[in-house]
């Protein structure tokens, strides 16, 4: 709706006038709000639909709530653009996602009105919960909203949430934000369950009951009288979720003030743990994103009044790209595979694999502990299950690892993606330390292609062993070596030396390798690409270290704990004293950037290693290992 009145989004800094805006001036502000963020998106890139679908949810609870007093805990966190807008952030929306710029995920540090840091999904009643707790403690008389979506509330934590707090008295209000949709369309019984709750029939059912509940409540059922007037919202009791303790009220419209702002009203004065349920449109008001939601969960930047476009030349394959073919040519060769997503069908390459295989395909939902426990009671039963996993999110899923998969010793194939920086993400998706995290679980091996080629490969000679193996690759694509259509393997646990040169030998685990052949041509240094961070190839470690008087390892992972750190330990198990330069990410969490840019900052680029092995050991300095008298090793 567009209105003659002077625009409102300009002269508002933070939320505090808002509270005293009429409705009228509200709908304007929400579309205000929805073209800033469409045109702030379409030139840097980030997450669309699920922002246009919150703006009018965002403005009704910034207008109800005294935030930053009450708190409001977003879920993920990807739908908090118009929360930033309206929060003093407007004017850095052009640096949203770049190298010291606003963040694409609520922090703490950025604002007050950030109560809680997310990225990953379901934490949101957890953290709520603990907030309203704590004002109960300190005697603080404040709300705490959780706005979590159907996708978010897939996740056992969500669940785990939700059965602590219906036993808590505080004042808790969880908000369903009910799109029917995840990054793709939403798996699973809850998605069913909530299909129903929207349905007719069920809604007929529980009317009755509803008004009886709510004419314990008043006001509420007031209005609530009226929206059945008005066709506009209904009130009815949920069984699941009033069987976990909560006052359930809804499904609302959520791109209604009209219905959101009396209901919200309502809700702040009632008493025990509330539950909302709204229902939006992920994409709400750009045509081209209700239309196709999953294309514009995170677009890159584009014209908003074209869409989103096919390059004019074809970008290069990615490694996402290239497991997803391995795994359709895989699954072609051996009727024993199944392919696993924890709700990420597009960003892990396997939307050709469903088309394909249905019947071999598991979408579990954002469910990632279940996700490798499922797969291993698939391998107990003799399928080879491969998950399909980012990094950052195997972090989930590290006693599922160790537990049920490493102990047993099954083997379950794990396609590590996004390992190492992924940009405009930031700290919270980088898949920093997925290396040291394994290496220490025995029975686990884990694999670090150099390009593409090797990628497929590795992921070849994964799938060929009888224990779990992990292959670890980049957003994005790599040196660009492209891979044969052949199920060929490499073999289990071995290196290779690339270039042979004098003085140092530069131990490269992964994409890595590249930038660190281009040093080594500047310094003739000899460069092995190791291919293996566990089991590592200590042959060619201690033949290297024999003839070389320094060694420098470079990885696209934390340093601590990493390949680096295999490496000084398998040199001091034999006993052989020589200097180690391990290059690889520092003991910090590194925020959003250009992954190349953010890689440099590291030192991690051509120039970077070059300059650090310079700098460590300088040419007109013989290298001095260390003085043996001062080491002790275990005979
Ligand atoms: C633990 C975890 N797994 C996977 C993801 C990737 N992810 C981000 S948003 C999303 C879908 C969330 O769906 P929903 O909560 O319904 O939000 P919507 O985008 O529909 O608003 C997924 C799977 C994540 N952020 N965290
Ligand atoms: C919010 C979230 O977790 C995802 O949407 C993520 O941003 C996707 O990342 P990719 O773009 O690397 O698939
Ligand atoms: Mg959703």
């Amino acid at each position: 709706m567009k209105t003659n009145m002077a625009p409102l989004l300009p002269t508002l800094h933070d939320p505090s006038a808002l509270r005293h805006f009429d409705r009228a001036q509200l709908k304007q502000l929400a579309d205000e709000v929805r073209d800033c963020v469409l045109d702030n998106v379409s030139r840097t890139g980030g997450h669309l639909s699920s922002n246009l679908g919150t703006v009018e949810l965002t403005v009704a609870l910034h207008h109800v709530f005294n935030t930053p007093h009450d708190r409001l805990v977003w879920d993920v966190g990807h739908q908090t653009y118009p929360h930033k807008i309206l929060t003093g952030r407007r004017e850095r929306m052009p640096t949203l996602r770049q190298l010291g710029g606003l963040s694409g995920f609520p922090q703490r540090g950025e604002s007050e009105y950030d109560t809680f840091g997310t990225a990953h999904s379901s934490t949101s009643i957890s953290a709520a919960l603990g907030m309203a707790m704590a004002a109960r403690q300190k005697g603080e008389d404040r709300h705490s909203v959780a706005i979590i979506g159907d996708g978010a509330l897939t996740a056992g934590m969500a669940f785990e949430a939700l059965n602590n707090a219906g036993v808590c008295d505080c004042k808790l209000l969880v908000i369903l934000n009910d799109n029917d949709m995840s990054i793709s369309p939403p798996v699973g019984a809850l998605n069913r369950y909530l299909a129903q709750l929207m349905s007719g029939q069920f809604y007929a059912a529980a009317k009755n009951a509803g008004k009886s509940v709510l004419r314990k409540a008043p006001p509420l059922f007031e209005f609530a009288k009226r929206f059945e007037q008005h066709a506009k919202g209904m009130v009815v009791p949920a069984t699941l979720f009033e069987k976990f303790g909560f006052n359930y009220v809804g499904p609302i419209d959520g791109h209604d003030l009209d219905s959101l702002i009396p209901t919200l009203e309502n809700l702040k004065h009632l008493e025990g743990p509330q539950f909302l349920h709204v229902v939006t449109k992920k994409g709400q008001g750009y045509k081209l994103a209700e239309a196709d939601p999953v294309a514009y969960h995170g677009p890159g930047k584009f014209d908003p009044s074209v869409g989103l476009v096919k390059p004019a030349t074809a970008p290069k394959q990615t490694f996402t790209q290239v497991f997803g073919q391995w795994l359709c040519d895989m699954a072609s060769h051996d009727g024993r595979l199944v392919g696993i997503t924890p709700a990420m069908r597009e960003g892990s390459g396997m939307v050709e694999f469903e088309k394909r295989f249905p019947n071999r395909y598991y979408d579990v939902g954002i469910a990632e502990q279940h996700a490798v426990t499922f797969a291993a009671g698939l391998a107990c039963e003799g399928l080879k299950p491969v998950v399909a996993i980012y990094s950052t999110f195997l972090q989930r899923a590290y006693d599922q690892m160790i537990h049920d998969v490493a102990i047993q010793n099954l083997p379950v194939v794990f396609a590590l993606d996004r390992a190492g920086l992924v940009g405009a993400d930031g700290a919270t998706h980088a898949g920093a330390y997925d290396i040291p995290f394994m290496r220490c679980i025995p029975n686990m091996s884990i694999a670090c292609p150099a390009d593409e080629a090797e990628c497929r490969q590795l992921l070849t000679t994964a799938y060929q062993q009888n224990h779990p193996v992990a292959v670890r690759y980049p957003r994005g694509a790599g040196a660009g070596v492209m891979p044969h259509l052949t199920l060929d393997a490499l073999p289990f646990g071995k290196g290779e030396i690339r270039r042979n040169g004098e003085r140092i030998a530069i131990l490269a685990f992964g994409t890595l390798l590249h930038p660190a052949l281009q040093a080594a041509e500047a310094l003739n240094a000899t460069v092995v690409n190791m291919r293996w961070a566990k089991p590592l190839d200590v042959a060619l470690l201690l033949r290297v270290a024999a003839s070389h008087e320094a060694i420098v390892t470079v990885e696209e992972g934390a340093i601590m704990g990493g390949a680096g750190s295999a490496v000084t330990e398998a040199l001091n198990a034999a006993g052989v004293l020589k200097p180690v330069l391990q290059l690889g990410l520092p003991d910090q969490f590194i925020e959003h950037g250009d992954p190349a840019k953010l890689l440099a900052l590291q030192g991690l680029d051509a120039a970077g290693i070059e300059a650090r092995i310079r700098a460590r050991f300088p040419r007109e300095q013989r290298v001095q290992s260390p003085a043996p008298s001062l080491v002790q090793f275990p005979r």
